[in-house]
């Protein structure tokens, strides 16, 4: 699935209408039942609400959100499952980055265990960026940390920009942004 030009901005202005609506909760505080068990929780400013829950799929309202969810479910999902053994459960965060500095630190999102049969844990992460005004010098890159000798890698949230690592693998941070910075991630176990 191509996603529109038109997505671009609907999808950041439907967040940001969330936004204004009080919707985000700042994420430190935001626990959900048995969901932090494997996550390194490192210092972060970001506010995020769950779509699973606050979102009417099928509303008007949220219609580029929905076109971006049907991406990851429908089209990634299904390729992921031929090559990663996935229970196919995934849950859908909005995230927002306030434009004082927020920033998230170095961090894992899963500390993967050894047992094939444990699905609790995250496996993959699937994270859309929704700026579609970003510029150079905004801030807000997704660093990727190399490993041993390897250079680290800044990635800028622009729109339209999926960026898919496996959960328990990549080190990485969000650079502190100066613009309000939106993405939508799915966590895939
Ligand atoms: O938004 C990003 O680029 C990464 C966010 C992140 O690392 C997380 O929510 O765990
Ligand atoms: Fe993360």
């Amino acid at each position: 699935m191509i996603l529109t030009d038109a997505y671009d901005v609907g999808a950041n202005q439907e967040a940001a209408i969330m936004k204004d609506n009080g919707e985000f909760q700042p994420a430190q505080q935001y626990r959900k039942e048995g969901d932090d068990m494997f996550r390194d929780e490192t210092a972060r400013d970001d506010q995020t609400v769950w779509l699973d829950a606050a979102i009417d799929y099928g509303h008007e309202s949220k219609q580029h959100l929905n076109q971006v969810l049907g991406m990851i479910s429908q089209g990634l999902l299904q390729d992921l499952s031929k090559i990663i053994h996935l229970n196919g459960k995934v849950e859908y965060q909005l995230d927002y980055y306030h434009p004082q500095n927020a920033r998230y630190e170095r961090h894992r999102d899963a500390f993967p265990v050894s047992d094939r049969e444990d699905f609790t844990q995250r496996r993959v992460t699937a994270i859309v960026y929704l700026n579609p005004d970003w510029v150079q010098g905004d801030g807000g890159e997704l660093r990727i940390f190399g490993k041993n000798d390897e250079a680290d890698q800044d990635i800028a949230p622009i729109a339209s920009r999926m960026v898919v690592y496996l959960s328990g693998v990549a080190d990485h941070a969000v650079i502190a942004t100066s613009q309000d910075r939106y993405a939508l991630t799915a966590w895939i176990r």
